[in-house]
């Protein structure tokens, strides 16, 4: 039995303290349109906390789901109530330091899935919801606040496990740590990053996150704060900070390797099996590092790189030219300027990374061919490709996310390449399956793990699971036989993921080759530097090595029968 939620609809559910985390997730799992509304309010050990439906569309509510929270200890509001707009003009709170305040609430939404941690910029209704989370307001940020939001919620959302264990460390029991109410515990993540990792004047660290616990929750949260932080600084003074021991059994040493570098055990067990624990540390480290951004130059509006380059001197944006990629420049820092200053949106340039950029050359688009893009959304390599074509050509851009599509076509309208990109809303397995199309050559740039962008995507280390990969793994192989399907004889099929792990990359291709004896390798050394090549021929940018985002291609040939 299930009843309906509307837009914006508040659920208030009330549970034992302790067991917030739990029933929250309990009910979030199997509902992923609502998110934490507000943060909970505690009396008498019941959490009462709200969860907002965010999707437009009715949402069924199972009562199975509901009923999980109907044990003796806890209640629940099963009844829905439209959302009052609220008109309340919330007081500035002018004490509170903004940045820090924003960063504590964007983290919260982070982990309730609300946000992503590599936002860049600032959305103009992310203060609404500060608003409604703090219950103030606070003073307007200016362009090194918003640096600083950027900054802080990055590291805190990569060093998470780390600062976890530091926090854990200096709370008196398990129970402490474990049952503490989730602003709390962001506000205590940021002051400890702060004085750990940024080393920033650690009195002042105090302070800040002091009033700011005691503003947004309550004066005792902020006594907790200035003694877990107090404890900290004189642990970090005399050298007494925690280390985990890597020592013991290969699952120990994994687990300490995990803390320390803040990654799951997981991650670091399966790395340290493919690559080697020097290799492993060499990648968590370049993952923890802060991610540079490369833009691509747009040819099809005239822009080379050498314009291209003029603009960011004229706005004072430190940049490098690509190594790699004749359309590609590296740019450190000041991505917020060229957000500001409207490059990508009037389509001058792209955001690329330049290891996306040679997966494009691996393709090697030519003007006249039909291309297809399996998956194409948001586009990235989609739109590249449309600019090598000059007008003559075409390139059927399919994905199965309508939301993402629209982004790529718009994104074609502003780079000018609308001309020769026709968008398909579809499974490609029932594309595949129900049109007998052959291209010239097809791209496959498969769903993945996404362990190779790891330094770029700050929270999805978190979100990654082991039975991911198992389960991605199948879906890999009935994409690539779908796409192999829409190859024309001497046709070319690429593959590629942005995962360096083998089993998605090389592993999936040997597997292909049995099934389809149809298809052979071409080495990709015509198409990229050589220092990408694989000894089977295939791409591969290595972060640790090359510094770039992890990607993988591999370029196989249909015979003419
Ligand atoms: C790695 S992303 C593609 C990135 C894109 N090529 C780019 O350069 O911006 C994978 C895409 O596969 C799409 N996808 C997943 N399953 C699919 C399916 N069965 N059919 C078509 N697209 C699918 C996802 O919606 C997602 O947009």
């Amino acid at each position: 039995m299930a009843f309906y939620s509307n837009f914006n609809s508040l659920l208030s559910i009330s549970v034992p303290y302790s067991g917030f985390s739990l029933y929250k997730e309990s009910f979030l799992t199997p509902h992923p349109t609502f998110s934490l509304y507000k943060t909970p309010f505690l009396c008498n050990s019941i959490s009462t906390f709200y969860l907002r439906n965010i999707s437009v569309d009715k949402t069924p509510v199972l009562c199975n789901s509901l009923s999980l929270f109907n044990t003796s200890k806890c209640s629940l509001k099963e009844r829905f109530y439209k959302q009052k707009p609220d008109k309340r003009a919330y007081e500035l709170n002018s004490e509170v330091s903004p940045h820090r305040a924003v960063s504590a609430v964007r983290l919260l939404r982070i982990e309730e899935g609300g946000a992503f941690a590599d936002q860049l910029g600032w959305r103009e209704n992310e203060m609404v919801y500060v608003e409604r989370t703090l219950g103030f307001r606070v003073r307007e940020l200016d362009d090194r606040n918003i640096r600083l939001v950027t900054e802080i919620v990055g590291g805190a959302v990569r060093w998470r496990r780390y600062l976890d264990f530091l926090i854990g460390s200096l709370c008196s029991n398990a129970e402490t740590f474990r049952g503490m109410e989730p602003l709390l515990l962001q506000i205590l993540r940021i002051g400890v990053y702060e004085i750990v990792k940024l080393e920033m004047p650690p009195y002042a660290v105090v302070d800040e996150n002091v009033t700011l616990a005691k503003n947004a929750l309550r004066p005792g949260a902020g006594n907790f704060v200035n003694a877990i932080l107090r404890k900290l600084l004189s642990q970090k003074e005399r050298n007494l900070l925690p280390v985990p021991e890597i020592e013991g059994t290969e699952r120990t040493q994994a687990r300490a390797l995990a803390t320390l570098y803040s990654h799951p055990v997981w991650m670091v067990r399966r790395w340290i099996n493919h690559f080697g624990k020097e290799e492993a540390v060499r990648l968590m480290n370049w993952n923890n590092s802060e991610p540079s951004f490369s833009l691509r130059a747009n040819g099809r509006k005239g822009i080379t790189r050498t314009d291209l380059v003029l603009r960011l001197e004229t706005l004072k944006v430190p940049h490098e030219p690509s190594l790699h990629m004749d359309d590609f420049v590296q740019v450190k820092t000041g991505m917020q300027i060229v957000i500001q200053k409207g490059l990508l949106k009037d389509g001058l340039c792209a955001v690329q990374d330049e290891s996306a950029g040679l997966v494009v050359s691996v393709v090697d688009p030519k003007p006249g061919e039909s291309i297809v893009d399996c998956c194409a959304a948001p586009g990235g390599k989609a739109l590249f490709m449309a600019s090598y074509l000059q007008g003559q050509g075409k390139v059927i851009a399919i994905d199965i996310n309508k939301g993402r599509l629209q982004v790529l076509w718009e994104a074609a309208k502003l780079q000018d390449v609308d001309d020769v990109i026709r968008t398909v809303h579809a499974d490609l397995r029932d594309f595949a399956a129900e049109n007998s199309l052959k291209a010239d050559k097809v791209l496959l740039d498969a769903p993945c793990s996404g362990l190779g962008v790891l330094s770029k995507r700050a929270d999805l280390r978190w979100n990654r699971r082991l039975e991911d990969l198992e389960q991605l793994k199948d879906l890999q192989d009935e994409l690539l036989d779908a796409a192999s399907m829409l190859v024309r004889p001497g046709g070319v099929l690429v593959y590629s993921t942005c995962s360096i792990d083998p089993e998605e990359n090389a592993d999936r291709v040997a597997a292909f080759l049995l099934r389809h004896p149809e298809f052979t390798v071409s080495p990709v050394d015509k198409f990229v530097p050589n220092d990408f090549v694989t000894e089977e021929g295939f791409f591969l940018s290595n972060p640790v090595r090359h510094s770039l985002d992890g990607s993988f291609a591999a370029r196989l040939i249909h015979s003419f029968n």
